[in-house]
C-alpha cells in the first residue's frame, strides 16, 4: 500500500499506537476465555496500585491506584500537568512506572502485555490519521494492521462509523474534516477491535460542540452497553455527566475517589439559594429559618437574602410560601455545589488555574 501522509507520526509504521492493537488471536474480545483469577471471579476491568512516575526531579505519579468495575465509567479529574497522561501512558504500557503494576480484565500488564493491550482501547490526545484517506479507508487501514480479519471489518467499521456518528461522511477524504470529525475517527480505531476498557485522554479538548456532543453520546452510549471507561478531563461537567465515579487528581496524586455524590458531601453538599424580596426582610428571615431543610439564613443586602440549605431548588416553593405575607421574592437562584467546589475545597485552587 502506498504511505498516505500522516498528520502526526510521518511513518504509517509509526503512526499506530501498538497499544490498541490487539492479538489476532484475541479478536473477538468479548468472547475470550475468561482469566484465570480463583480469589476474584470477576476481575476489575482495569486495576492499578502503586503506580508512581518521575521525571527528573517531577514526581509526575505518586502512588496512584484504583480499580474500574466492568461496565463502570471512571474519571480522572485534574487540572493541566496534574498527571493524567502519565498515568494513562502507564496504563496502556507505553511508559513503563518506575513502581506499581496494572492489571488488565485480571491480566498483569507487565507480564503478559499482548493480552493485557487487545482487551485496551486507547485514544490519545494527538491525532494520527490519514488525511489523504477517508474516514472508512482510516478505520480500514487501522483494523487491518490490527490483524482483525477482513470478512469481519467492513461490518464493524460501518458500526463503529455509526457509533462515532460520522456515517454520512465515511467516503470523504479525512482532510475535510473538523478537528472534532478527527477525533471522532480516532475514537472509532480504538472501538475496532471491540476492547473491554475504553481509554480517552481529554477527548473534547479542541473540539467543535457539534463533535463534543457526539463524542459524550457515544461514550455513554458504550458505557450502557456495558464497556468500562477512563475518562481524563479537566472540564469538570464532563466528568460530572459521563462518569459514576470520579478520581481528582493534583500533583500526580489522587486526593479524592468517589461518586459525585461523595465527593460533594466532602464540601458540605448544602445547596446555596439566593432570594431578592420586597417588603419586611426582617421578618422574612424570620420566617424562612423556621422552613425545614433550611440549614441557615442571612441578609446579605437591603432586598437580599441568602440562605444554605438541603433541598435547593425542592424547597423554593415552601420559602416563596413561607414569606407570604411580609414579602414578595421577586428573584431566586440556587447553586448547587459540583466537583469544582469540591475541587476548591481540596486544593485552594480552581481546576482551570
Ligand atoms: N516527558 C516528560 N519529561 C519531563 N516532564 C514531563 C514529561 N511528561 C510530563 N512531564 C511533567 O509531568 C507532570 C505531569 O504531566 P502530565 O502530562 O501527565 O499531566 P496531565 O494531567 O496529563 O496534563 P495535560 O492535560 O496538560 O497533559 C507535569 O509537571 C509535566 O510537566
Amino acid at each position: 500500500m502506498t504511505a498516505p501522509e500522516p498528520v502526526i507520526a510521518p511513518d504509517p509504521a509509526s503512526a499506530p499506537e501498538p497499544v490498541i492493537a490487539p492479538e489476532p488471536t484475541s479478536v473477538p474480545g468479548h468472547t475470550s476465555a475468561p482469566e484465570p483469577t480463583p480469589a476474584t471471579p470477576t476481575p476489575p476491568t482495569l486495576s492499578c496500585r502503586g503506580l508512581s512516575k518521575r521525571y527528573g526531579d517531577v514526581h509526575a505519579v505518586q502512588d496512584v491506584g484504583f480499580d474500574i468495575a466492568p461496565g463502570e465509567a471512571y474519571g480522572l479529574l485534574g487540572p493541566n500537568g496534574a498527571g493524567k497522561t502519565t498515568t494513562i501512558s502507564m496504563l496502556v504500557g507505553l511508559l513503563r512506572p518506575d513502581s506499581g503494576h496494572v492489571r488488565v480484565c485480571g491480566v498483569d500488564l507487565a507480564a503478559d502485555p499482548m493480552r493485557a493491550k487487545a482487551r485496551i482501547g486507547y485514544v490519545p490526545q494527538e491525532i494520527a490519521l490519514y488525511p489523504e484517506l477517508t474516514g472508512r479507508e482510516n478505520l480500514r487501514f487501522f483494523g487491518r494492521l490490527f490483524g482483525l480479519p477482513r470478512r469481519e471489518l467492513a461490518g464493524r467499521i460501518d458500526e463503529v462509523l455509526d457509533l462515532v456518528g460520522l456515517g454520512g461522511r465515511a467516503d470523504d477524504r479525512l482532510k475535510t474534516y473538523s478537528g472534532g470529525m478527527k477525533r471522532r475517527i480516532n475514537i472509532g480505531t480504538a472501538l475496532l477491535h471491540r476492547p473491554e476498557v475504553l481509554i480517552l485522554d481529554e477527548p473534547t479538548v479542541g473540539v467543535d460542540p457539534q463533535s463534543r456532543k457526539a463524542i459524550l453520546d457515544g461514550v455513554e452510549h458504550l458505557v450502557g452497553e456495558g464497556m468500562s471507561l477512563l475518562y481524563t478531563s479537566h472540564y469538570m461537567e464532563e466528568v460530572e455527566r459521563v462518569c459514576d465515579r470520579v478520581a481528582i487528581i493534583d500533583h500526580g496524586r489522587i486526593i479524592a475517589e468517589g461518586t459525585r455524590r461523595e465527593l460533594i458531601a466532602l464540601v458540605g453538599g448544602a445547596d446555596k439559594v439566593e432570594l431578592s424580596l420586597e417588603g419586611d426582610l426582617e421578618t422574612a428571615l424570620a420566617k424562612l429559618r423556621a422552613v425545614e431543610g433550611v440549614i441557615e439564613a442571612a441578609m446579605t443586602g437591603a432586598t437580599s437574602i441568602r440562605l444554605l440549605t438541603e433541598g435547593g431548588r425542592h424547597l423554593l416553593p415552601a420559602l416563596i410560601t413561607a414569606v407570604d405575607g411580609c414579602a414578595t421574592v421577586t428573584a431566586t437562584q440556587v447553586i448547587e455545589p459540583d466537583l469544582e467546589a469540591t475541587f476548591l475545597h481540596l486544593t485552594g485552587s480552581t481546576l482551570r488555574d
